[in-house]
């Protein structure tokens, strides 16, 4: 088990090169949020554009569309009934992250089963939330997937897709069951107190030491889903990107903590840009 140190944000977080445009940091398609859970969306898209992804589109349920836009203007809107529209953009992004606050329903697993088709391997799928329920219910299965894939569950929902029970969820068998359920080189990010990132059909497991209380605000992990999609945006998908952003979400997290009780995912997600500063 590696321990996760600052080396890596030291490594993976470049000063930005001067002949740069938007299109340098690249591309993120969110697809996230139902009427119920839209600010898994805002929180998701939000820390994307906040840790530099050069474009951000969210396809979300049309309510989600005035708060989106009023908050972060930054931010593109798709209806998330326009498949087709969806799909065509899937096809000209670098990331996609499916799950946060979607409904599990079969209209939103038939997108995902067409996005696990088409997505090519220069491309990366961020599985989060809902998405985990929406494989289980539906039985999708990833191994079709050519893209890079990180999921993210919290041991719950790693719980419901790999059936090991938190008590069994042990070293051997999360990569055992990563193994059968994923493609080669997938990253699983087991989020807990602390998180633990493995890879498919790899020895190494990474353990992220960082992590605090004041993180245990429900959208914390949607705000890593959105760091993780920008990361991927804009370094490119490696392993170690995958841990950085892991660690800079909980590094950050304990930075602010050090000043408040809890620490609100919206809150981290404005601190980003001055946290990443430090470390370009
Ligand atoms: N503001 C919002 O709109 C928010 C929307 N959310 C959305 O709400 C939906 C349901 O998400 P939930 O995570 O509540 O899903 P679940 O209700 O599926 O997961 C929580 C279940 O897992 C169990 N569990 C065990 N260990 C856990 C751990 N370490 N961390 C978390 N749960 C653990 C809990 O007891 C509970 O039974 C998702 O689509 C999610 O994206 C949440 O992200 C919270 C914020
Ligand atoms: N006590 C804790 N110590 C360290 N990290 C924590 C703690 N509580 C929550 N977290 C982190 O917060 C995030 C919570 O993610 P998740 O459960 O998916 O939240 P949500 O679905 O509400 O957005 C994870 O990254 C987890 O590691
Ligand atoms: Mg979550």
């Amino acid at each position: 088990m590696i321990k996760l140190t600052t080396e890596i944000l030291k490594q993976v977080i470049q000063v930005r090169p001067n002949n740069s445009y938007k299109g340098t940091f690249g591309k993120c398609l969110l697809i996230a949020g139902s009427a119920q859970y839209g600010g898994a969306a805002l929180l998701a898209s939000s820390a994307a554009v906040y840790s530099g992804a050069g474009l951000v589109t969210l396809a979300t349920d049309p309510i989600n569309f005035t708060s989106s836009k009023t908050r972060l203007p930054e931010v593109m809107n798709l209806d998330l009934k326009q498949s087709k529209l969806i799909l065509e953009l899937a096809k000209q992004v670098q990331v996609v992250a499916f799950g946060p606050g979607l409904l599990i329903n079969e209209v939103n697993s038939r997108l995902l089963e067409k996005i696990i088709e088409q997505m090519k391997p220069e491309q990366t799928l961020i599985l989060d939330a809902s998405g985990f329920g929406i494989i289980k219910t539906f039985q999708v299965n990833l191994k079709l997937l050519q893209a890079q894939l990180i999921l993210t569950p919290h041991v719950g929902e790693w719980q419901h897709v790999s059936e090991l029970a938190v008590s069994q969820q042990t070293s051997k068998n999360n990569q055992r069951q990563l193994d059968l359920l994923t493609p080669a080189g997938a990253a699983l990010v087991l989020k807990g107190a602390p998180s633990h990132i493995y890879f498919s059909q790899t020895e190494t497991i990474f353990e992220n030491t960082l992590g605090t209380p004041a993180m245990a605000t429900g959208g914390m992990g949607d705000a890593l889903t959105g760091i993780l999609a920008g990361f991927v945006a804009q370094f490119g998908w490696q392993p170690e990107v995958v841990l950085a952003a892991v660690f800079a979400h909980s590094y950050l997290a304990q930075e602010l903590a050090q000043k408040q009780y809890v620490v609100l995912p919206s809150q981290l997600v404005q601190a980003l840009p001055i946290f990443m500063k430090q470390w370009e």
